[in-house]
């Protein structure tokens, strides 16, 4: 008896929290300000079912039914969705400390749980920390010497990756999308390291158990754990910054929470590793003997005596950075370096082989530029005279933004679309539908890389790495490896699609699935 009476009375608080709760929200909601068009958002929800569709992110959707300006709720965050080119001019001008330069609340509590608020670049709201991040990040990846560095490196992986595509044999179905992540892995890793990743020699391993290339001892103990963690680490910046913590918390949901934080405390966990493995390294070497050149000694020696930096950090940041904050730099670079190259190319590859005509032109383009021998290195130099292969990554980026949504928040009142904006509002970039405006692209669903050759303005109408003063930092290094990777592909290889490119859009968009086969070319 005592134990039904205790039973209802929870009943009770818990229905009068609950009615309490949902008055809040619709109260909070019909007096919104700038109420604009959108779906009607539910308790808890907000309109999360109407946004992922089949595990894709679609605020193309809403578009469609609600118009360039309109609003969507995620939870009882509201977002106010822009989905043409002149609602973001505004945001997208490279200001200094200007209104749109926060991606997120300083409050975002997802953000804070699993560690990536204020630190890094990504979502750091501190602007002197982030200039500092900044500052030292652009003067290494967009350094000539750096960018020179990683044509080399490029091509030394393509090679490698060529050496295991030759093993197999022209018959065999290659899974594009998981060789090419591990290359763009083994790249990226060794610029940043000096160390290699093998990441391509173990995915050889495991394809062919019984034939095993015999691999050094490496700084990377499990290169595929590695991967998968990084990707989650990727994922986790938009769970952890959209889904709401009662939506995470649910039963069911919860575990799944759990594993993207294991994951990724995992990866942190490795890349101490790595870190302190490369302090060793430079511990050991004497004093008057040079230190390697790559990204993690600029971080680990910038401010010290032994800086091989040149002194990029300046007289406000002269201290050197603690092992935490290299762990942020280097999982940034690993996060935001490796999936949106790789991801890139698999799209590139699908449309070229749907696009015939473009790829014979590309193909010209690229014999012309580096010459018949699909053997021959090349340099950055050479790179940059091939036009056409960039109109064509233009072109597919336009088509399949691998950032398909772009987040910015106002740190004062401000005037978008007309309606004036109260600070800390939430602006969703629709990207996609940006650069397949009807309004300003001719046949904007037509892959057509000559609307960049004819009208080279038009490319300032793609947003491939963003805009304003955090466009990606990592764009010289990332074009250049898109450009040497198509050229080293597609002047010696005919590709075979067996199949649909799939892929789905969480933080960024993926693909999921590209089974192609490979031969030499004939007239080679
Ligand atoms: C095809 C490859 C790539 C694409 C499509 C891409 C795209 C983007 C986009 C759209 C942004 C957001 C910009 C904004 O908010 O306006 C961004 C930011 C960023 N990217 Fe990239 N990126 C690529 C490669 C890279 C590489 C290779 C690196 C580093 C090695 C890198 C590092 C970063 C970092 C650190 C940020 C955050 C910058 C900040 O907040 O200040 N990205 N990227």
């Amino acid at each position: 008896m005592e134990t039904t009476k205790f039973s209802y009375e929870i009943l009770k608080i818990f229905l009068v929290a609950l009615i309490v709760y949902i008055s809040y929200y619709y109260y909070k909601y019909f007096t919104r300000e700038n109420p604009l068009s959108g779906p009607f958002p539910l308790p808890f929800i907000g309109n999360i079912h109407q946004v992922f569709k089949n595990s894709t992110f679609e605020p193309k959707i809403i578009q469609a039914k609600y118009g360039d300006l309109c609003e969507f709720y995620v939870g009882s965050q509201r977002f106010i969705l822009l989905n043409n080119d002149d609602l973001i001019q505004k945001i997208m001008k490279p200001t200094i400390n200007g209104p749109f330069h926060n991606r997120v609340n300083d409050d975002n509590e997802g953000l804070k749980e699993i560690g990536l608020l204020n630190t890094g670049l990504v979502f750091n709201n501190d602007y002197d920390n982030w200039q500092y991040h900044r500052k030292f990040f652009s003067k290494v990846i967009m350094s000539p010497p750096f960018i020179k560095q990683s044509v080399i490196a490029v091509q030394n992986s393509f090679l490698e990756m060529e050496k295991y595509w030759e093993k197999f044999g022209e018959n065999t179905v290659f899974e594009f999308n998981h060789w090419i992540t591990r290359y763009f892995f083994d790249t990226i890793f060794i610029t940043t390291t000096s160390k290699p990743a093998y990441a391509l020699a173990n995915y050889y391993n495991k394809l062919t158990p019984n034939e095993k290339s015999t691999l050094p001892e490496s700084i990377l103990k499990e290169s595929s754990t590695f991967i998968e963690s990084v990707d989650a680490f990727v994922y986790s910046m938009l769970y952890f910054f959209i889904v709401p913590r009662i939506v995470r918390n649910l039963p069911g949901i919860k575990r799944y929470t759990q594993y993207i934080k294991d994951r990724v405390s995992w990866l942190r966990n490795n890349v101490d590793n790595i870190i302190k493995s490369k302090r060793e390294e430079i511990s050991k070497t004497p004093i008057d003997q040079k230190l390697k050149s790559d990204m993690l000694t600029m971080f680990l020696t910038v401010n010290t005596e032994r800086d091989i930096t040149e002194r990029i950090a300046d007289d406000l940041h002269d201290k050197p950075m603690s092992d935490k904050v290299v762990q942020e730099n280097f999982m940034e670079v690993l996060s935001a370096g490796i999936d949106t190259s790789s991801n890139s190319m698999c799209f590139l590859v699908d449309f070229l082989e749907n696009n015939p005509k473009a790829k014979q032109r590309m193909i010209e383009e690229i014999e012309r530029i580096l010459g018949k021998d699909p053997n021959s290195s090349f340099t950055l130099e050479d790179l940059s005279k091939l036009e056409y292969v960039e109109a064509t990554i233009k072109e597919a980026s336009r088509l399949r933004a691998i950032a398909p949504t772009l987040f910015k928040k106002n740190s004062v009142p401000e005037v978008i679309g007309g309606y004036k904006w109260s600070k800390d509002t939430y602006f969703m970039m629709s990207i996609d539908k940006i650069q397949n405006h009807e309004s300003y692209w001719k046949d904007p669903e037509t892959f057509n890389p000559d609307r960049f050759m004819d009208n080279p303005e038009s490319k300032n109408k793609v947003y491939m790495f963003g805009g304003g003063l955090r466009k990606c930092p990592g764009r010289n290094l990332a074009m250049m490896e898109l450009k040497a990777t198509l050229a080293m592909l597609y002047r010696k290889y005919d590709v075979e699609l067996l199949g649909p490119l799939k892929g789905h859009v969480g933080a960024s968009r993926k693909c999921d699935e590209l089974k192609v086969k490979l031969r030499k070319r004939k007239n080679f």
